[in-house]
């Protein structure tokens, strides 16, 4: 049966897209595969440095400027001077590469299984209307480390843990000094979002492989969604065009620069900010001709903690936008259940 074949399969075996994978107008509009392309701006996380924003150079100061003008209206970035080496993300890629170039009945041994996230497979299903997305994945809880289930953990490649591992901790690095530079430009704690993610954060990592298609007009990579996450990082391959982002109702495509890390808020993020950085509507569309594989690294504050507005971020002129909840990630896929926006159903 199609629908249980891997989308590599499909591709593999030259397969039209079963129906349950044609985006119908009604789903989510016109499928246009081709929007322009977008300016997502650049930061050089090598200017954020200082711990105190009376301290920051002119040119920390701008680029502070330009991370908060970014991020309240496209709600992503790309980032470049990140330090991590050419020569890791180089190594990510290549396990991503050496995984799913893997034969199926080996990839099959890490299989999710059908109530989890964590594991091998396709699109998560559950419900009988979703269009399904064109597109494998194998997904793995990295951190808190005592989370991890390494019997999902490929074997082969032998060095997929280590690079895994070594990539993790850089990413985090990465974030947690994006997050202090973003509490900086908003003039509040450097601290004050840094600190709600915790000791015991999450840190998800998402191997994502679109095969080629040879109806990109009718399916999606990935449909349109914001993230869960506070945080998200995206590698993805240079050459590869398929990500879009959604600004004022329009959607945009990324072009990547090579080595650059794109980084995109998640509802957290929306959260925490009181609405002033957003989370933005992202999608993945797939092409006749070449495969794409990006890694997506989902950094979340530990679910035991209550996450709402921050303080310093609420006032009469900006009244508190959002609800305190536990578990968002648990609030998300029931409000989703539901037939809700999880970001409306946030609201106050
Ligand atoms: O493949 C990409 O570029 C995007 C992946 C993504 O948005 C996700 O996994 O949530
Ligand atoms: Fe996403």
């Amino acid at each position: 049966m199609a629908a249980n074949k891997s989308a590599q399969q499909m591709s593999i075996d030259g397969d039209q897209p079963p129906e349950r994978f044609i985006v119908r107008e009604s789903s989510f509009g016109v499928l246009d595969i081709c929007p322009p392309t977008a300016s997502i701006p650049v930061i050089n996380l090598s200017l954020l440095t200082s711990s105190d924003l009376s301290l920051s150079s002119k040119e920390e100061v701008q680029e502070l400027d330009k991370l908060r003008l970014a991020f309240s209206s496209w709600g992503c970035v790309q980032v470049v001077n990140h330090g991590i080496s050419n020569a890791l993300l180089e190594k990510v890629l290549e396990i991503s590469k050496k995984f799913f170039a893997l034969p199926m009945e080996e990839k099959n041994r890490y299989a999710r299984a059908i109530d989890n996230f964590e594991g091998y497979g396709g699109d998560r299903i559950v419900s009988e209307k979703q269009v399904l997305d064109w597109m494998d994945r194998l997904s793995l809880m990295v951190f808190p480390q005592d989370q991890r289930k390494l019997n999902y953990w490929p074997k082969d490649p032998k060095n997929f843990g280590d690079v895994l591992h070594e990539y993790a901790v850089k990413t985090k690095l990465v974030m947690d000094k994006l997050l202090k530079a973003m509490a900086k430009s908003l003039n509040v704690e450097e601290d004050s979002f840094a600190k709600k993610f915790g000791d015991r954060a999450i840190m998800k990592a998402r191997f994502c492989f679109y095969p080629s298609c040879p109806r990109p007009d009718q399916v999606l990579g990935l449909k349109p969604h914001s993230d869960r996450s506070g945080l998200t990082t995206i590698l993805q391959d240079t050459e590869v065009e398929g990500l879009h982002v959604c600004k004022d109702n329009q959607w945009f495509g990324v072009i990547p620069i090579p080595y650059a890390i794109f980084v995109n808020l998640g509802d957290q993020m929306q959260i925490l900010s009181n609405g002033m950085f957003k989370s933005p509507l992202h999608r993945v569309v797939t092409n006749a001709k070449t495969t794409r594989r990006s890694i997506a690294m989902f950094n979340e504050p530990e679910p035991e903690e209550e996450i709402g507005p921050v303080h310093s971020l609420i006032d009469e002129k900006r009244p508190r936008v959002y609800k305190r909840v536990k578990n968002y990630a648990n609030f998300n896929f029931e409000s989703f259940q539901k037939g809700q926006v999880p970001l409306e159903a946030m609201k106050i």
